[in-house]
């Protein structure tokens, strides 16, 4: 589904991230892991083409990204709130972004009818820009957005970040049945408990590298928790 060929984003002298190659097979969750700065967001904004890479090439089904649009058709993709129009309410941007689909207003009132449980009974309805939403209520907008549509491939940036309790599970199973469903996501976050638990794939980062690419087993998740907690010593407290 996606190929990723010698990819290198500097900035200055800083490479942010250099990547020999990457596959990720249709289907596949893959959880993208790494301390801040490690390179995940570049890596995701690369994948959507919303920065021009310094060198190599990203494909998504044998179509170059930064020379095709075919890719934007069946991806589905929330990074952060620069996704979002600020003086629209949420359910005006949803509007938008189905109109783009080409949805009649039957499917996006199916679709929200279908997700109610994400994001509960006043936040449709109420007034407000999402300018002046919560961090959590700009973050359910900006996934309900990636999800309109039906994506084959879901591009997540940290999703769980400031999601209360009910809408974060509801996310992990929704992106479980998504998968079931033959879907293929890139979740990046730093909630290693959830990302472990959506993924079949976890990918590290580490100084814009690729620390660790393995299949998520039911060692995964101690291992990535020793990984990341060896790098602090006792005198660093
Ligand atoms: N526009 C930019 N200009 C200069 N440096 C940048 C820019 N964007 C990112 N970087 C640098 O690239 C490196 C990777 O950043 P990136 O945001 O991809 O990391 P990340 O893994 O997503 O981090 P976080 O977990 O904090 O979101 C960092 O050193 C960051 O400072």
């Amino acid at each position: 589904m996606i190929h990723t060929e010698k990819l290198i984003k500097k900035y200055g002298d800083k490479t942010a991230l250099s990547v020999e190659t990457l596959d990720i097979k249709k289907n596949e969750i893959v959880g993208l892991v790494g301390n801040n700065g490690a390179g995940k967001t570049t890596f995701l904004s690369l994948l959507l083409d919303l920065i021009k890479a310094t060198d190599g090439e990203i494909k998504i089904k044998d179509s170059a990204v930064s020379k095709s649009e075919e890719w934007k058709k069946y991806t589905g993709s929330f990074l952060d709130d620069s996704f979002l129009v600020p003086f629209m309410t949420s359910l005006e941007y949803l509007e938008f972004v189905a109109n783009l689909h080409q949805w009649k207003k039957g499917d996006l009132d199916e679709f929200l009818t279908q997700n109610k449980a994400f994001y509960g009974d006043d936040f449709l309805t109420g007034k407000k820009m999402i300018k002046d939403l919560s961090k959590g209520n700009k973050n359910k907008t900006g996934i309900l957005g990636a999800l309109i549509g039906n994506p084959e491939l879901l591009i997540l940036d940290e999703p769980f970040a400031n999601l209360d309790p009910t809408s974060q599970q509801w996310l992990r199973l929704k992106i479980q049945k998504l998968s079931e469903e033959g879907v293929t996501a890139i979740v990046s976050s730093h909630d290693l408990q959830h990302v472990t638990g959506i993924s079949s794939r976890i990918v590290m980062l580490e100084d814009g590298q690729v620390a660790k690419d393995v299949e998520n087993t039911e060692s995964t998740l101690e291992e990535l928790e020793s990984y990341f907690g060896a790098k602090i010593t006792e005198e660093s407290i």
